[in-house]
């Protein structure tokens, strides 16, 4: 009988029985942005700053700086032209930020923005409640970013938020997933960021929803946005990695939430993602030590004790 051996797909690593995982993962640092825009106190503008800087230091390919939304909306976000001007440029890291709509786009592209998020929803409620119109809308909107930000060159990454699940909505259809995601991809978004926005999801879940958006848009383009309001952020991350995403996003110190879906609290804890992809042999490129430093730092600022178990066990030893 013939021999039968599997071929892994080149950017995948076995390790042991737990399956096979990415070589490598991208991760996109949210902190300064989804880790900030709840905060109620409004956030100095040169604590984010250097907030951001260290975490450039860290070694964070991709760290989203702010976002060109309404004022009204989210004050703590009101100084992002501040924010993106003050920042130190490292080579080779990007420093994305969100835009809603075209003037949110020319003030970003104005204040120096190199590359831009959209961020629609599996929702109709969601969208609604967070950019006041609905997804068809939206989708308009986010059309006139891009036509745009190709003429310019500039990188548009796309979110999708509510697909575990919705605050008002409730349960979410993986294809419903599928088509806003093929949606924003066939409209020339680089990369697709997956959000559990409320953080309900589990990993069952999560596999029953890549599975449908991978028929859509290709794994190498997609990205997994895990909040932990159930303490499944982790579990549904390692799910995603198994199943080919090598791009994850996440937010230092477990900071975050948005400001418009009911419940939602932080995100998955930088700092707990790199100690489990440094465990799993998967190359970050980020230096958990200088990591823990940006952590420590804005929970200080913050008054705030640290979401990251790595962050709180190394602080006890
Ligand atoms: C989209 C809008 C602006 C619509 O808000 P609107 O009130 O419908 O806007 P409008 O077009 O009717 O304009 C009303 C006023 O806002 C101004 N305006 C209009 N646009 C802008 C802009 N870009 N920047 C600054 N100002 C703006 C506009 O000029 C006007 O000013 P006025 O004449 O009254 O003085 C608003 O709903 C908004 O800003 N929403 C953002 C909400 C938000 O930031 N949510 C959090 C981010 S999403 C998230 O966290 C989820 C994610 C990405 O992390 C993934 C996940 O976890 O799932």
């Amino acid at each position: 009988m013939a021999t039968v051996r599997r071929v892994l797909p080149r950017r995948l690593v076995s390790t042991s029985s737990a399956g096979t995982f990415p070589k490598r993962v991208k991760i996109v640092e949210v902190g300064p942005r989804d880790g900030l825009q709840n905060e109620k106190n409004i956030v100095p503008t040169a604590t984010k700053i250097k907030l951001i800087d260290m975490l450039s230091e860290a070694g964070l390919p991709v760290v989203e700086a702010t976002s060109f939304v309404s004022p009204k909306w989210v004050p703590q976000m009101a100084d992002h032209a501040e924010v993106l001007k003050g920042i130190q440029k490292f080579p080779g890291i990007n420093y994305p930020v969100l835009t809603p709509n075209f003037k949110g786009y020319q003030a970003a592209v104005a204040a120096g923005a190199k590359e831009v998020a959209i961020f629609g929803a599996a929702s109709e409620l969601f969208t609604r409640k967070n950019i006041n119109c609905s997804i068809d809308e939206s989708l308009q909107r986010f059309d006139e970013i891009l036509k745009a930000a190709q003429a310019a060159s500039i990188p548009v990454r796309g979110y999708v938020s509510c697909v575990l699940g919705c605050p008002y909505e409730g349960k979410i259809s993986p294809a419903k997933v599928a088509e806003v995601a093929k949606k924003l991809y066939s409209m020339g978004c680089y990369e697709i960021s997956l959000g559990d926005t409320i953080g309900v999801g589990t990993p069952g879940i999560m596999r029953d929803m890549l599975s449908a958006v991978m028929h859509e848009v290709p794994v190498a383009a997609l990205a997994v946005h895990c909040h932990d309001t159930y303490g499944q952020a982790l579990a549904n991350t390692l799910m995603a990695l198994q199943m080919g995403v090598s791009v994850v996003d996440s937010s230092v110190a477990g900071l975050g939430g948005c400001p418009y879906a009911q419940g939602a609290s932080g995100n998955l804890a930088t700092e707990d993602l790199v100690y489990m992809l440094t465990g799993l042999g998967v190359h970050t490129g980020v230096n958990l030590q200088k990591l823990l430093e940006a952590g420590a730092f804005i929970c200080q600022a913050l008054n705030r004790k640290t979401s990251s178990k790595v962050a709180q066990a190394t602080c006890k030893l």
